[in-house]
Parts: C-alpha cells; structure tokens; sequence
C-alpha cells in the first residue's frame, strides 16, 4: 500500500516535471497568437472547426517541444542562473534521455498532426520555427551575440504566420504585419527582464546585451525598440487590415508601454524593469486580443 502509494506520488511529479519542461506560460501566448491568426486569416466567418482544434494542437505539441529541446542543451547554463536552477533537468527530477524521447514524441505527434490534419505547408513552417528556436537560437546566437534576442526573435514572432498558414494555406503580406510586430516587442519584452537579471546572464557567461553593453545601453536600447513597436503596431490600421477599435487599443496600450520604457531609462529601479516586463506580457496578449475584437465587432 505504502509502495503504491509512494508510485503515485513520485508519477504525478514526474508528470509535472514534463509539463514544466514545456514552459506552459510561454507557450500559453504563443498558442494564443497562432490562434488569433487564424481568426484573422478568414475575411468574412470563421475557419473551419476541426483545423482550428488540429492547428492548435499541433503547434502547441511543437513548441512544446522546442521548449523542452532548449531545457535539454541549457541544463549547465540553467543549473547556474537562481531563476532557472528549480528546472527539472538542473533539479535531477528527470534524466537527459528521458527529456530527449519526450521531446521527440510531443514534436513529431504535433508535426504529424499538422501535416495530416492541417497542411503541409503549416508542417514545413512550424518545422522551420522549431529548428530556428532549438538550434539556431539556442546553439548559434545565444551564447555568442548580444543580438540573439533580436535575430532569434524572429521564431517567437512565427505563430500567427503559423496560425495564417493554417486556416488558409498560404501566407499573406497581412499575416507578416503580425510576424513584424511581436519580432518590435521581443527586445523590450527580453531586455527589460535582463537588466533585472543581469547578475544572473553574468554568472552564466551569456553575452545578454546589459552584460556586453551595460544597462544604460539596454535601457535605450528599450525605449527605441518599444518606440518602433508603437510604429508597427499602427501598420494593421494603416493598411485597412483592422479597423478604429484596433487603432484605440494599439495607441493605449503603446503610449503605456512608452511610459514604461522611459520611465525606465531616466529612473532606473529594479522593481520597475519587472514591471515593465510584466506589462510586456499584458501588452502583447491584450494587442492581440484587440485585433480580435476588431476583426468581429467592425467599428
Ligand atoms: C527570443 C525571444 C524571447 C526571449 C529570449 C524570451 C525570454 C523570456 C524569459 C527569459 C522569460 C522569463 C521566464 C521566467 O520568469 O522564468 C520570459 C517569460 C515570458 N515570455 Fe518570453 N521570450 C521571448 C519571446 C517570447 C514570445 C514570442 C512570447 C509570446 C508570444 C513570450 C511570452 C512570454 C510569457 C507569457 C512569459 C511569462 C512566463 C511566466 O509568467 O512564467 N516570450 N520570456
Ligand atoms: C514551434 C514553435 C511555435 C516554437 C516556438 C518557439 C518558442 C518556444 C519561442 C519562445 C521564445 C522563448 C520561450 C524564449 C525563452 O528564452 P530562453 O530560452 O532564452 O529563456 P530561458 O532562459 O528561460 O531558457
């Protein structure tokens, strides 16, 4: 009994450890932006049902997996960094074999599903942005440029060209409006949390751009990116793709988001940077679900 018992115990927390290894909240908003592509991607009604449940299943298997790719080769960098150290893998809750089959299985089912049940074109997409998060910028950039974030930036802002690809089969100038803005909100969205963490960057020996060029260089570095991102996100108003409820939301929320990042860098705190990088968060989901919102109730 004790023994069944003890099995039980030691089974959820396994379970719970491959659930951590695919960074849920991450991946909660990226799923969320696929979704929210491929509302948009239909001019008039809905996409069909069945590709929406298969498109979201397939693309959150996948970047679930990436996820637990990046865990695999992080581990020594995790072990060393006070925000990661509680990972399964630093934490020995599971081995590297186990993280390897696991991410193999959860990659290929949602790889399979999307090729089956979606398209091809979908697959060979979300193909391209797991191997650009998994080794190009996890192997390539990461330990070498303070420039990985931006570069690599380029595969968080994949899902709504995945979800486009997905309700349509093919991939429009509209759905690259969306790439282009999470690829304007990922430098602000990262540095603010690394001018926070920079000790730990630091200790690890990652070349984080406050560890390379220093905080007041990131802070900058901020404020111009979250300036740009106000920029890009007027575009899917600009070109006709959403409408004024669109248009209010992006400049609220953006002119909140300008707060931040100057108040960021005439008065720098700790506590503000993580603020500011919470509202990163808050802004993205909310932009995102405005051009929802607009897409629907035409204003
Ligand atoms: C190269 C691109 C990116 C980098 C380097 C990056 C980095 C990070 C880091 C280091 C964290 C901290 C997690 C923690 O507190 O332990 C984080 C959190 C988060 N990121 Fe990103 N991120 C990137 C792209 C994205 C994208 C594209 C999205 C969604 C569209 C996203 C959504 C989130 C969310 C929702 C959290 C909060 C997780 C939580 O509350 O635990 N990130 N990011
Ligand atoms: C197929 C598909 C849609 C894939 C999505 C790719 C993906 C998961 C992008 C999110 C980016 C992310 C989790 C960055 C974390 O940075 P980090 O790895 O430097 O953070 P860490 O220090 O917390 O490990």
């Amino acid at each position: 009994m004790r023994t069944l018992a003890l099995g039980h115990h030691l089974s959820a927390r396994r379970l719970h450890a491959y659930y951590v290894l695919t960074k849920p909240r991450v991946n909660t908003l990226i799923v969320f932006c696929a979704v929210i592509g491929m509302f948009l991607a239909i001019p008039d009604g809905l996409p069909a049902p069945a590709t929406v449940l298969a498109a979201t299943l397939g693309i959150a298997a996948v970047a679930g997996a990436a996820a637990a790719i990046n865990c695999l080769i992080e581990q020594g960098i995790d072990a060393r960094m006070a925000r990661t150290r509680g990972r399964p893998l630093p934490r020995g809750e599971l081995t590297t074999g186990e993280v390897a089959t696991f991410s193999a299985a959860l990659g290929g089912s949602g790889l399979a599903i999307l090729y089956l049940l979606v398209n091809p074109l979908t697959m060979g997409l979300t193909l391209a942005t797991f191997v650009g998060y998994a080794v190009v910028y996890t192997m390539l950039l990461k330990p070498h440029t303070p420039q990985n974030i931006v570069i690599g930036g380029a595969s968080g802002a994949m899902p709504p060209v995945l979800g486009w690809a997905a309700a349509t089969g093919e991939v429009s100038a509209d759905a690259l409006l969306l790439f282009l803005i999470i690829f304007a909100w990922t430098p602000p969205h990262f540095w603010a949390l690394a001018l926070y963490r920079t000790a730990d960057y630091a200790r690890a020996g990652l070349p984080m751009l406050p560890v390379t060029h220093g905080a007041e260089f990131t802070r900058l570095s901020v404020l111009l990116y979250t300036l740009i991102l106000f920029g890009v996100s007027l575009l899917p108003f600009a070109t006709r793709m959403s409408g004024w409820l669109y248009l209010a939301a992006a400049v609220l929320l953006g002119a909140r988001f300008i707060g931040f990042a100057w108040k960021l860098y005439v008065d720098y705190s700790d506590p503000l940077a993580r603020r500011t990088f919470r509202y990163s968060i808050v802004y993205l989901s909310a932009l995102f679900a405005a051009l929802l919102a607009d897409h629907y109730l035409p204003i």
